[in-house]
């Protein structure tokens, strides 16, 4: 058995519909304050756990009395609008009891799809984290439409979990685990409880939506897995309602299925940078900030940078050339080529009367940098 979450640091938990809001019958205050607990207590553990909740169409329908789910796209809509007021309340008091921060982040596919966006997004969260706050992340259900939906939680937590490099995606539901075919429907199936992550046989185990409430079913629990994977981070799906569940995950126990992924986090950054993102530009750094990156595994400065070539905006992937013009690093920028040329050579005490904002210190900071 392996224990996916004993090493992580950075956690994100993913909780269904059908347990926010006790399939239906309205939010679950006593779950949620005993994720909300866990999640303090792991904090002050030095971990970083982010929350992605779903529940609000579910809370949403039973504030505004319907019986059955709306067919309309606008009418769920408009229960997931009033159903993420109940959602926002319960954390923010359940978190603050803890003795935590929360914040509240709706998210859609196109935010994460555009390279700034997605920039954006990261740095509010890891800057959330910073601070001792929980994000909680639901889809920004108000203002998508049906093609462009993650369409369920468990892809939007695995996409978070690739956001900001988790260690650990946790999917909280309303079975144990993974079985070998729909517990409901098979009273037989046999329980998975470790298995490689992307492993395509698992697709097959996975049947559709058990309850009235939840949206994906067991296999886009095992897509999310796959597609965390992808980011080094490894998923654990598990019953929400067993006791102390993320506590006694974090402490190493064999608790649900352990879908695990096999590259390193590291590796399957590079590989990210290096297979999927066209370079725009470069920028020609000075002999120290050469050395800060390749010696001390520091992120670029703008005040080592001496020029700046080609077009590029925030978010695209940018090459680090020395004196010579030999490529040393590649990497995302934080600066577009404009305010790059404005910023080179300069402190960060300047950006703000440069520029009129600041962004960040770093025009690419060394999570988003590769040496070549
Ligand atoms: N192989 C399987 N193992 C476990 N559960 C399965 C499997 N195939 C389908 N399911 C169903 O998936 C359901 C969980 O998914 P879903 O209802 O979408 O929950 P959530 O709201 O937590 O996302 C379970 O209740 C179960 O009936
Ligand atoms: N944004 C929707 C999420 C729907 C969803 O993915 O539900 P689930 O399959 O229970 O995780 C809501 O809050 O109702």
């Amino acid at each position: 058995m392996s224990d996916v979450l004993k090493n992580a640091r950075r956690i994100v938990v993913k909780v269904g519909s059908s347990l926010v809001t006790n399939e239906g019958r309205g939010i679950d205050a006593e779950a949620v304050g005993n994720w909300c607990r866990q999640m303090a207590a792991l904090a002050a553990e030095g971990r970083e756990v982010v929350m992605v909740s779903s529940g609000a169409i579910a809370e949403g329908m039973k504030r505004l009395g319907w019986r059955t789910r709306p067919k309309e796209i606008h009418e769920l809509q408009a229960a997931a609008a009033v159903g993420q007021m109940g959602l926002a309340q319960i954390y923010e008091t359940q978190l603050r009891a803890y003795g935590m921060g929360s914040a509240q982040v709706l998210l859609t596919h196109a935010d994460l799809a555009d390279r700034e966006r997605y920039l954006n997004a990261r740095s509010t969260l890891l800057a959330l984290l910073r601070l001792n706050v929980v994000p909680v992340i639901n889809e920004n259900d108000t203002v998508v439409t049906d093609e462009i939906k993650f369409g369920d939680n468990d892809t939007l937590g695995a996409l978070v979990a690739n956001l900001i490099e988790a260690d650990a995606l946790v999917i909280l539901t309303d079975q144990r685990g993974l079985y070998s075919a729909d517990p409901r429907k098979n009273p037989d199936a046999k329980f998975i409880d470790v298995a490689e992550a992307g492993t395509p046989e698992l697709e097959q185990m996975a049947g559709g939506v058990g309850s009235a409430i939840g949206s994906g079913g067991m296999i886009t629990k095992i897509l999310a897995a796959k597609r965390a994977a992808r980011s080094g981070a490894s998923t654990v799906i598990a019953w929400g309602r067993e006791t102390d569940v993320l506590l006694r995950l974090a402490a190493g126990e064999a608790i649900g299925t352990a879908l695990t992924a096999s590259t390193a986090k590291m590796a399957a950054r590079k590989q990210w940078m290096a297979d999927h993102l066209k370079m725009r530009g470069a920028v020609v750094v000075d002999d120290g900030a050469v050395s800060k990156l390749r010696d001390d595994g520091k992120s670029l400065l703008p005040i080592g940078m001496v020029e700046v070539i080609g077009e590029f905006v925030r978010g695209d992937v940018i090459a680090v050339r020395n004196g010579a013009g030999v490529e040393i690093a590649r990497g995302l920028a934080n600066y577009s080529a404009a305010e790059a040329r404005l910023i080179a050579r300069k402190p960060s005490s300047e950006f703000e009367r440069l520029l009129g904002f600041t962004l960040e210190h770093e025009m690419i900071h060394r999570d988003n940098l590769i040496l070549s």
